[in-house]
């Protein structure tokens, strides 16, 4: 019979070679290493030793088993039998696929194939109680430690592991489906009943326990999901990874599996948080942050059941001379002061009329600064603009001035047309002349209202009213007058015995004296009101133009004011709009000028390219009107806000502010008023003489390419009457300035009997020995120029810059 090596029988008896090794030298065998071979008589020894061994390890193992928690005291060989998850994951049925008495049959190899994490969830403790190798090696765990032949002996070998009785009380066929090992994994049999619902119970809590239980040495333990989560901006993935209390690197993995590549510090938008948060089933809200700070946020929208009717808020506009002042002071004249015993004895820029019993608040604002200084600061206050023409003069300049401002705000034009008194009066004209621009009379099947009036006599006036009233109700102009007020300031200054006195329109809300208030950069408590009919009030409603005093500084026309609960927090809202308005203030404002174009455009800022063009006559106007506005440019629409023939005036410039608008002259320049407004506002003005550089510069500004040209300019020319050769500097020409001046920045031409020798950059440039910044007409000096030696005298040395040409 051949001899046996250690670790031959170390394997086929599924103990270490060590084991073997310890165990020979016990019987006094000496044995150098697992090849050592061992005699048959040996073998027999050793065979009664590790057969003993094994009948004793099932009990003391079961009786471990029923002590302590399965999961963690499960035997090595059963976690291997068992997939992890198993106990939860196991399909129904899995176990009846297997063979009976699965112990001996399962390959040996078995041990290997076990997942690799299931090693490491077993309690470490028992790793080192295994042999080494074990894991490996060992087939089945308790197999081959059992005596041979248990597995034919099983259930019976089973049977004894469990309490008595077990086994029967088992539906047949059950030791089948289930692992050999399984039995021991209960950790009692008393929990396990005879019937299907009691087992499938234990099942269960067997499941939950291995969900607790098995991943405690390796993984965290994960806190539950939140419900919701919120946000504001962005979240980087380590932000969101802690919200959700999940690992940054599970995340990324996550926007990996997305295509998504990020790192732990990498912002999220709103859409990866998004996804993110719906594959783990997390709601997620975003925050809007508010300023306080900004007054605009408490511009909010009432609910429609809270609202009820308020006046609407007019204008009147039109050419100089067509009757504005008139129109007022009639409509002021008829429904006030004849009302009103004593009459108006304060002016205050608005006034209140009542017509069929309602009440129409018109704002008596010069020019057009309702519109530009008021809309130029986001503030709309006019619903409703009425455009005076003199029926005798027709449509003039300032008429369709008018129109394009109450346009671009995008407000109802009634057109008033005055003087209809007057022998020339032609309304026809008026009308036809209107359809022009875009005001189509109703008499002509068009939308906008004509109104023939006499302001200076006072008629249609009511009809005007009604008019306005008839808009209105259309328009349904509406506020709630039970909420702290908000509105607009038209005008303010500084009294002398008053101090800040400031007419505001109340536009939603009640005024109510006392109210603590921010007004633009201002802040106080209403002390006293004076309405428009110079009578103190105590409290005014929506649409209402009010004066008040008691602010700590003098607001602007076009300020928005916002009455706050409480005199601290006004307070508090006040300072720091008024620092932030000084930082602003240093800070340059950015306007918007075709240099700068593409940056708003490209931060979102920008929809829409205001243009205003003028040009010499009306038909170049067109030309340029038409051409621009073909210009089709991704993201960006080309609105043409007003056009005319003639120069750039003041007016076109006040309109570009308030529309942050670009005003292109065709043939035609801005008058000093207009370049003065333009300087102070900060409009940029594009003037040309050839459509196409038009069409092309304005094109290349909304791509992004408008590059800036320069153009050189020669400053100065040098004549060249001695050099001097240096060692270590070089050549110097001492030359006299003949014409100009040379600047030590200035480009250099060297010209020789009229041709260009050399182009480059001044070197040095002395004044005898000191270094000179320039050197003017008439003076001497001496010039090195830079990689150039080669001066003679008679040469001719041109300064020039380069300068950036205006467009
Ligand atoms: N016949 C007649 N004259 C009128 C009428 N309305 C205004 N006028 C006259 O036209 C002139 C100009 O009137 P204003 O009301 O000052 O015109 P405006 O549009 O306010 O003029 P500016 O303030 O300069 O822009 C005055 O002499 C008025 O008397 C009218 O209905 N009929």
């Amino acid at each position: 019979m051949s001899k046996t090596r250690v670790y031959e029988y170390a394997k086929k008896h599924n103990v270490s070679s060590k084991d073997v090794i310890t165990k020979l030298k016990e019987m006094n065998i000496e044995v150098s290493n697992h090849m050592t071979a061992i005699e048959t008589e040996t073998v027999r020894r050793l065979d009664a030793i590790y057969n003993k061994t094994t009948e004793k390890q099932p009990q003391s193992q079961q009786s471990n088993q029923q002590q302590t928690g399965q999961g963690q005291q499960r035997p090595s060989g059963q976690g291997q039998q068992r997939p992890s998850g198993q106990g939860q994951q196991r399909p129904s049925g899995q176990g009846q696929q297997r063979p009976s008495g699965q112990g001996q049959q399962r390959p040996s190899g078995q041990g290997q194939q076990r997942p690799s994490g299931q090693g490491q969830q077993r309690p470490s403790g028992q790793g080192q109680q295994r042999p080494s190798g074990q894991g490996q090696q060992r087939p089945s765990g308790q197999g081959q430690q059992r005596p041979s032949g248990q597995g034919q002996q099983r259930p019976s070998g089973q049977g004894q592991q469990r309490p008595s009785g077990q086994g029967q009380q088992r539906p047949s066929g059950q030791g089948q489906q289930r692992p050999s090992g399984q039995g021991q994994q209960r950790s009692s049999g008393n929990q396990r009943g005879g019937n299907n619902n009691n087992r499938s119970k234990q099942n269960n809590n067997r499941g939950k326990q291995n969900q607790t239980h098995a991943p405690q040495p390796q993984v965290k333990k994960e806190k539950e999901l939140p419900a919701k989560i919120t946000f504001s901006d962005s979240l980087t993935v380590g932000e969101l990874a802690k919200k959700l209390y999940r690992e940054p690197s599970e995340i990324i993995k996550k926007l990996f599996m997305l295509g998504v590549m990020a790192t732990i510090n990498q912002d999220l938008d709103k859409d990866a948080i998004e996804l993110i948060c719906t594959d783990y089933g997390v709601e997620v809200e975003e925050e809007i942050l508010v300023d306080t700070t900004d007054l605009e946020v408490y511009f909010t929208e009432d609910k429609e059941d809270l609202l009820g009717e308020r006046p609407p808020v007019v204008t009147i506009m039109g050419h100089v001379d067509h009757g504005k002042t008139t129109l007022l002071d009639s409509i002021r004249h008829t429904k006030v002061t004849a009302g009103e015993a004593g009459g108006i004895t304060q002016h205050i820029g608005a006034y209140q009329v009542e017509a069929n019993g309602k009440k129409v608040t018109f704002l008596d604002t010069p020019g057009h600064a309702a519109f530009t200084t008021m809309r130029a600061r986001g503030a709309k206050v006019t619903d409703i603009t009425i455009l005076v023409v003199a029926a005798d003069d027709g449509v003039m300049p300032q008429t369709v001035e008018a129109i394009n401002h109450a346009k671009a705000a995008n407000v109802p034009i009634i057109v008033a047309v005055n003087k209809m008194d007057k022998e020339g009066a032609n309304p026809d004209r008026v009308m036809q002349e209107l359809t022009e621009h875009g005001l189509v009379s109703e008499a002509w099947g068009g939308e906008t209202i004509f109104v023939p009036i006499s302001a200076l006599k006072g008629e249609g006036i009511d009809s005007l009213l009604e008019m306005i009233l008839l808009v209105s109700e259309v328009e349904e102009y509406k506020a709630n007058p039970n909420r702290p007020a908000i509105g607009t300031v038209i005008e303010a200054q500084l009294d002398k015995g008053r101090g800040s006195v400031a007419t505001l329109l109340v536009q939603n809300g009640t005024l109510k004296v006392g109210d603590p208030i921010v007004v633009g950069n201002t802040f106080g408590r209403v002390r006293a009101m004076v309405n428009d009919l110079g009578r103190r009030v105590k409290e005014v409603g929506p649409s209402a133009p009010v004066e008040i005093t008691g602010l700590n500084d003098v607001p602007q026309a076009g300020d928005r004011f916002v009455v706050f609960e409480d005199e601290k927090t006004a307070r508090q809202v006040g300072e720091a709009r008024s620092s932030q308005a000084l930082q602003a203030q240093r800070s340059e404002k950015t306007k918007v000028s075709l240099d700068n174009l593409f940056e708003h455009m490209k931060q979102g800022e920008m929809k829409d390219l205001n243009l205003i063009v003028k040009a010499d006559v009306q038909g170049s106007v067109e030309a340029v009107a038409a051409a621009l506005q073909k210009l089709d440019v991704e993201g960006i629409n080309v609105r043409i806000i007003h056009t005319g023939a003639g120069a750039i005036n003041e007016s076109d410039i006040t309109l570009a502010a308030a529309s942050n608008a670009i005003v292109i002259g065709f043939n035609v320049r801005p008058d000093n008023n207009a370049k003065r407004a333009a300087e102070t506002e900060e409009v940029d003005i594009r003037l040309h003489r050839i459509i196409y550089k038009v069409i092309e510069e304005i094109e290349s500004a909304m791509k992004g390419m408008l590059d800036p040209v320069y153009q050189e300019k020669t400053i100065g020319q040098a004549e060249v009457r001695q050099t001097f050769k240096v060692s270590k500097v070089g050549t110097i020409a001492g030359s006299y300035v003949t014409d100009g001046k040379i600047t030590r920045d200035s480009g250099v031409r060297l010209i020789r009997d009229g041709i260009v020798i050399f182009e480059g950059q001044v070197d040095a440039l002395k004044r005898f020995k000191d270094d000179a910044k320039e050197v003017a007409q008439g003076y001497e000096c001496g010039i090195t120029i830079k990689n150039f030696n080669d001066m003679k005298e008679g040469d001719v040395i041109e300064a020039y810059i380069m300068e950036e040409v205006e467009r």
